[in-house]
């Protein structure tokens, strides 16, 4: 699927420099996808090129939250050109698998789509690519982590704790599938009321924390409930691009600056896994 060389991951059209990270999250709905966009924005912003392949097979979200419309364009049956925003390129496993199949039909064409999405696409001189995994502790996710044992995992959680417990069950397979873990990113920490600023820790406090502490990892930022990111989500216009100077987006380019920091070769011992196709 690729190989490594002098510490980088060479692909069929391209490489990846810095960091190729799984974002994952224990169940859905607690932001994964929305944080993946941001972050994306955030290194981009700090002066990395980065990619993203949205692998979220219970929904295609990231063109929408990125405010991506363009397709992908196919040269030949081998080589595809990925559609840009913000200067980030994007593959979405959505335009290549029928949205309308239930959820066990589209996991086996998956994995297929991740390995021509490695092979196949004209990534470029990448430093940072972001993958966004299903939620959950399914075959799914597992079987990506698997496949690409140079991805490093981030985990996005709320600060509740069903929300912690889940997401540290699928750190601990990640670590049996000798997945390094870099780190906790708690999403919707607090709500900050915009006419006076009084914080409200609607789903509890101290979750992402704890967990880091039992995980023995760094929790990497804690985000706001704001409403401006859920707009930002919905219209396209990721918060980090459009309010770059808010309080919400300099957490994001925090959290980006931590992971540049950690920056660390890939290691050559571990070796990719190819499909069949
Ligand atoms: N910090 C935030 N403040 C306000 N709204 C948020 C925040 N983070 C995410 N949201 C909103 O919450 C909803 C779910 O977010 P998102 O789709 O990113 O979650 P997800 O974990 O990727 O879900 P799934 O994996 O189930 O697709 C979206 O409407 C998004 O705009």
């Amino acid at each position: 699927m690729y190989s490594l060389e002098n510490g980088r991951i060479e692909l069929e059209h391209g490489s990846i420099k810095e960091g190729l990270i799984a974002i994952a999250s224990g169940k859905g709905g607690v932001g994964k996808s929305t944080v993946t966009v941001n972050l994306a924005v955030a290194l981009k912003a700090l002066g990395k090129e980065v990619a993203i392949i949205d692998a979220d097979i219970h929904g295609f979200s990231i063109p929408r939250i990125i405010g991506l419309s363009d397709n992908p364009a196919a040269l030949s049956e081998k080589e595809i050109v990925p559609p840009e925003k913000n200067g980030i390129k994007v593959m979405s496993m959505g335009s290549f698998v029928d949205e309308d199949k239930p959820i066990i039909w589209r996991a086996p064409l998956l994995l297929g789509a991740l390995q021509q999405f490695m092979e196949d696409v004209h990534w470029g001189e990448l430093d940072y690519l972001l993958l966004d995994l299903p939620p959950g502790t399914g075959d799914m996710a597992l079987n990506i982590m698997q496949q690409l044992p140079h991805a490093e995992l981030l985990l996005v959680t709320t600060p509740q704790i069903t929300a912690t417990n889940v997401a540290g069950r699928i750190a601990g397979a990640a670590d049996k599938l000798n997945v390094e873990l870099i780190g906790i990113i708690e999403n919707m920490s607090y709500y900050q009321c915009v006419e006076c600023d009084h914080k409200e820790y609607i789903f509890g406090s101290g979750g992402g924390k704890e967990l880091a502490r039992k995980l023995s990892t760094e929790l990497l930022g804690e985000l706001p409930l704001i409403p401006l990111i859920r707009e930002g989500g919905d219209k396209g216009q990721p918060l980090v691009s459009s309010k770059p100077d808010s309080k919400a987006a300099r957490e994001y380019l925090s959290i980006g600056k931590k992971i540049i920091d950690r920056q660390k070769g890939f290691d050559p011992d571990k070796k990719p896994m190819s499909l069949k196709k």
